[in-house]
């Protein structure tokens, strides 16, 4: 049991403060529990000697810990006059770091560095730093993207950084504290992109020795503790562009859709258009990671998608889950819908397999239903809940160009026509999602009106 009662493999609580300051090109506030650290990074309109005329820019860093960082005073650098060994190889690691992640070719010639300040000191200051510096440079980046002085994007991926070590047990543990740090065995720096793939290692036995076998289980560690830091950098950029793009929170008569299928997207702009709401989708914020679809019920998805997003954004959200439930298939593929034919979430493929599936089934036996769970969140509230269905049958061959999904083999017994073969006026009458959606009118005035907590 680690002493702040956090799981082996458990961060201190990370976040990400953009635009901490307001002259930077880019700042942040990032915090790993009570390792603060500011980040600046400055546009500097020239490059060292070396690289004069050559149009290749340059990506630097400084690192320094305020004199009260830490429990008693440490004495300035610049009041002993030089910097001591520990910051050199600090920055210049911040600096190799930055520079994997960006092509200098496409910056021009340019300067950006990076101040990394720490303002509190509990371990894990460099890795703080590292993933911080990340974030600002991606900021100032933009900045020059946004302006026009770039027209191609240099930074070519995401990176984060992340301590972690044995324990005095020879456990491996993520995100090492000061205390932690002291007692530690092995003390493991790891810098990775998006990808998982390295950029540096600073592994060290601490007057112990470690095996390959525990290395490997460190670097496991810290694979998923940079997953989950890209995750929050995304998320903190995403939300600063909703505030951004947002002249008005999302709220009243703005709606954020957590959704990122373009033809359930159609729909609702469709559906909504009449109820005076203009509609966000995540497809307008690609930043945004996705929520992993974990449930076993569509209301369960539907709201690890719509709470989780609200969470995220402090905002008010919509999500949907919808699927196709198919007698013979005893309801299958329900909540799979998306995923019946693999992860790849093919239209094409998933229509094929559920032909192929349903090959010995007799016309009279095909029946089905489109069902659609929709939640309404907002944080602090406890969500409102609607849902839809309609009945149909599935056909032996596709038809119909209009719609998505399953959408060409549906069809709807009345009419003789697959939902593809409606416009999409016709089928906004009728579908599962302008149900659940009515059901949503009837409910709403009531459930905004209700105080959140
Ligand atoms: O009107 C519909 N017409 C045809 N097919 C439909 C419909 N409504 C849902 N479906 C199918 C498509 C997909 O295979 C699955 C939804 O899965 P579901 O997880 O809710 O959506 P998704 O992953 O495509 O997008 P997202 O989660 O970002 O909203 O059901
Ligand atoms: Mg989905």
């Amino acid at each position: 049991m680690r002493h702040d009662g956090r799981k082996n493999d458990e961060m201190r609580k990370v976040s990400f403060v953009l635009d901490y300051l307001d002259y930077p090109e880019g700042s942040v506030l990032v915090s790993f529990g009570n390792t603060k650290v500011i980040v600046n990074a400055t546009v500097e309109e020239s490059v060292p000697p070396f690289l004069r005329n050559t149009g290749t820019g340059w990506v630097t860093a400084e690192y320094s810990m305020l004199p009260r960082a830490t429990h008693t005073r440490n004495r300035r650098e610049s009041s002993k006059g030089k910097l001591t060994g520990r910051t050199m190889e600090i920055q210049r690691l911040i600096g190799r770091a930055l520079r994997s992640v960006i092509d200098l070719k496409k910056l021009g010639e340019r300067s950006i560095v990076v101040d990394c300040d720490v303002i509190q000191a509990d371990g894990g200051t460099r890795t703080a730093s590292i993933t911080g510096a990340f974030l600002a440079l991606k900021l100032a980046v933009d900045k020059l993207v946004d302006s026009g002085e770039l027209t191609e994007n240099p930074i070519t991926n995401h990176l984060a950084a992340i301590s972690v070590g044995l324990n005095q047990y020879g456990e491996a543990i993520t995100d090492l504290d000061y205390e932690e740090d002291s007692a530690a065995q092995v003390d493991c720096n790891v810098v990775m992109t998006e990808k998982l793939e390295l950029i540096e290692i600073q592994g060290t036995g601490e007057e112990a020795t470690f095996t390959r076998g525990e290395l490997n289980q460190l670097l496991d560690y810290a694979e998923k503790s940079v997953t989950e830091l890209i995750r929050l950098q995304k998320n903190a950029l995403a939300l600063r562009n909703v505030s951004k793009k947002q002249e008005e929170p999302v709220l009243k008569n703005h709606l954020l859709i957590a959704t990122r299928n373009e033809g359930k997207a159609k729909e609702f702009v469709e559906l909504f258009k009449s109820r005076g709401y203009e509609i966000k989708t995540l497809l307008d914020y690609p930043e945004i990671a996705d929520i992993e679809e974990t449930g076993k019920t569509f209301e369960e998805n539907a709201r690890l998608k719509a709470e989780g997003i609200a969470k995220e954004l402090n905002c008010l959200v919509l999500a949907d889950d919808s699927g196709l439930k198919v007698d013979a298939l005893g309801g299958q593929p329900g909540v799979y819908s998306a995923r019946f034919a693999g992860e790849r979430k093919s239209d094409a493929a998933n229509n094929a397999k559920l032909l192929h599936e349903l090959t010995d089934v007799p016309m009279g036996d095909r029946t089905a239903q489109f069902h659609c769970t929709l939640v309404l969140a907002e944080p602090g509230k406890e969500s409102l809940v609607v849902s839809g269905e309609l009945p149909g049958m599935i056909g032996r061959i596709p038809r119909g160009n209009n719609g998505f999904g399953y959408d060409p083999l549906f069809i709807i017994p009345e009419t003789d026509k697959t939902l593809a073969e409606m416009t999409s006026e016709e089928k906004n009458k009728i579908s599962h999602r302008a149900k659940a959606l009515q059901e949503l009118d009837k409910k709403i005035d009531a459930w905004l009106g209700e105080k959140t907590v």
